[in-house]
């Protein structure tokens, strides 16, 4: 491909990604993939030089630009060479019209710039969100040698690779988990023996750090509402030679039915949430998200809260976990959950990162370099 190709296919790529932001569509990475899928003729230094392109355009701008094409105008004004590639050739874009207006420069919607500053986020904090981030692997093996992997304080089962490394090559002997989502797992305690509920699993990355915690001894119950992801547990499990986990899938409205006979030493709930504190592995998603998709998340979160304690045996605990740093989905969701609970309180928390916030921590890019993590432990009244 040309340089001026490589602008065009940007242009189209950031116009799809616009698309899926306004309408709630694919991730960047899925459209990437779809679009490259369908030109084979792109080589691997086209493809790479095309996506850096699109994301240093989605890093760049705060707000959802107008057009691919003003977005990656808005490049093109610090960037003689890439100005250049607006040459009107056959495969790349038109030539720069007098008066053509670029995309506005800015670090994160103005809502989201003006929610982060409330929860207690200053500019650095919040231009780190969209940082890049480090590739983080949790061991099988706490004691296996991989090469070129620099361990991470505090977290055994933690190694941080080279960019680019090879993380397939691993299976079986690792997998991707970003520090910062081991380290609010220690939250749990999990230890061998007990039961514990994997409330939000997921494809239980969770869960399978949640085992390793209990060495392989006791029971845990990994539930989730989408059948898709959960269904990728077992396989995963099984890789890592872990049995005690066993899934159950909920019906949406019908969870505390289907949970009825559970009465765990520990809920773990990594909620849904908006995922601000994950904003450098998708920077895209502060274009998605709304104040009505927040409020949507809030209501969520509150409901599998109590979802969730319901499932807590007497005395026992519960952990709540959200990858945001939004204030409404961490700090004060827990000061409602207390109002609304009597007898239930708030538990210290000492994890290798992070620091106090409300009655919880708070794991930021900036200061721990993970990602983004709000956690707090609640203990149920006996
Ligand atoms: C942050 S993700 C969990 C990620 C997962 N724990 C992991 O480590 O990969 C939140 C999960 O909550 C699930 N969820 C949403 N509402 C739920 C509900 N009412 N009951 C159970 N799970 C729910 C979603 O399907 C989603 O998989």
């Amino acid at each position: 491909m040309t340089p001026a190709a490589r602008t065009q296919a940007a242009i189209e790529l950031l116009d799809a990604i616009i698309l899926a932001a306004r309408e709630g569509g694919a991730a960047a990475d899925t459209l990437i993939a779809r679009y490259f899928a369908q030109r084979r003729y792109a080589g691997s230094k086209d493809r790479r030089a095309v996506r850096d392109l699109v994301y240093a355009a989605i890093r760049a701008l705060g707000e959802v630009p107008a057009s691919g094409r003003a977005a990656l105008l808005a490049l093109a004004t610090d960037d003689a060479a890439l100005a250049a590639t607006f040459d009107g050739s056959s495969h790349g874009p038109a030539p720069i019209a007098a008066g053509e207006v670029p995309a506005a420069a800015g670090l994160h919607p103005r809502w989201l710039v003006d929610a982060l500053a409330a929860s207690g986020l200053d500019a650095v904090e919040q231009a780190a969100l969209i940082d890049r981030a480090p590739l983080d692997v949790r061991l099988v093996d706490p004691a296996a040698d991989l090469p070129d992997a620099a361990p991470i304080s505090g977290l055994p089962h933690a190694r941080r690779l080279p960019a680019g490394a090879d993380v397939a090559a691993l299976a079986g002997q690792a997998e991707v988990q970003d520090a910062g989502s081991q380290a609010v797992t220690l939250a749990a305690a999990a230890a061998p023996g007990m039961t514990v509920l994997d409330l939000c699993a997921g494809a239980g990355g969770k869960s399978l750090a949640l085992a390793a915690q209990m060495a392989g001894k006791g029971r845990i119950i990994a539930a989730d509402i989408d059948r898709a992801r959960l269904s990728r547990l077992a396989p995963r499990a099984e890789r890592a030679g872990v049995s005690i986990i066993e899934t159950r899938l909920l019906d949406p409205g019908h969870e505390r039915a289907a949970l009825a006979d559970v009465a765990a030493d520990v809920v773990f709930v990594d909620a849904p949430c908006s995922g601000t504190g994950t904003w450098r592995r998708n920077p895209e998603a502060r274009w998605r998200l709304t104040p009505q998709r927040l409020d949507r998340f809030v209501a969520a979160q509150r409901n599998v809260m109590g979802i969730g304690a319901a499932c807590v045996r007497p005395g026992g605990a519960l952990v709540y976990v959200v990858c945001s740093l939004l204030d409404a989905e961490g700090a004060a969701q827990v000061d409602a959950f207390l109002s609304a609970f009597p007898g239930w309180v708030a538990e210290p928390l000492s994890l290798p990162f992070g620091r106090a916030r409300g009655s919880g921590l708070r794991l930021t890019p900036a200061h721990d370099g993970t990602d983004g993590f709000f956690v707090a432990r609640l203990r149920a009244p006996c």
